[in-house]
């Protein structure tokens, strides 16, 4: 998959939280946003998901494997790359191939997990190598599988959310604060997480929190993208 951000801006009001960003994301790869708390990390995420709408500038969103996103859709054809050419998708149907984790997005706590992940894979399927007992027994929940989610700790729900996101069968992935509330066994396993199901993926991860983003190779920080405002 490809995002690719051309001069991408937002702004709440009067205020441009960025602008002017120009900036592809590319299966394979694994990116960082940074920035210091309310610079616009969050914000910036859900653009890319297609969650809010651009103030100025949009998102191009491509599908292909890896090989073929990097090569590029325009400028390879396809008997160049030897497979089919990579296909545009409507930001309306974006949300198809991406998922997020993050802290304002809320569980159905009224189920258990067993419950709730049965119900998920309806509208998103997990990895077709990855069966729901496995997810429940690599997240170490066996023991609470019945129990409903509301009663389960802060750092459990976590680890539910970075299941929900990372085994389900999309091409990109995008973490917000993934390691908020885990412990350090917890840290452990959203990196092993990563390195099991993240290879081929775009993943794009918000935080200010350098061992969260550690794999990423690319960093974006958001000040970077701040409008210069001019005293008058
Ligand atoms: N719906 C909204 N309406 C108005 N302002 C908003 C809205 N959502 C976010 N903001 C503002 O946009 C700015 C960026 O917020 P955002 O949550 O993206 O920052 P962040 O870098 O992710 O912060 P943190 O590190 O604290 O999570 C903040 O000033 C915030 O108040």
């Amino acid at each position: 998959m490809k995002i690719s951000l051309i001069n991408a801006g937002k702004r709440f009001n009067r205020d441009w939280i960025f602008r002017k960003i120009n900036q592809e994301f590319i299966s394979g790869f694994a990116y960082a946003i940074t920035g210091p708390n309310g610079s616009g990390k969050s914000t910036l995420l859900q653009a890319i998901g297609g969650a809010i709408m651009m103030s100025e500038g949009k998102a191009l969103y491509a599908i292909g494997s890896p090989q073929q996103v990097r090569a590029g859709s325009q400028s390879l054809s396809s008997s160049q790359t030897g497979n089919k050419p990579t296909q545009e998708i409507e930001v309306d149907n974006a949300f198809k191939y991406i998922s997020i984790a993050a802290p304002y997005l809320e569980l159905i706590e009224e189920m258990t997990l067993m419950e709730m992940l049965e119900f998920h894979c309806q509208f998103k399927p997990f990895l077709s190598h990855v069966s729901i007992p496995d997810i429940i027994t690599i997240l170490g929940l066996k023991a609470a599988v019945n129990k409903q989610i509301r009663f389960y700790s802060s750092g459990m729900k976590q680890r539910v959310k970075l299941a929900q996101a990372i085994f389900s069968d999309v091409p990109c992935i995008l973490l917000d604060e993934p390691c908020t509330n885990l412990d350090a066994a917890g840290i452990e396993l959203y990196h092993q997480l990563i390195r099991d199901y993240g290879n081929n993926r775009l993943i794009i991860v918000s935080s200010n929190d350098p061992q969260e983003y550690s794999f990423c190779t690319e960093i974006i920080s958001i000040m970077d993208h701040k409008p210069i405002i001019v005293n008058r």
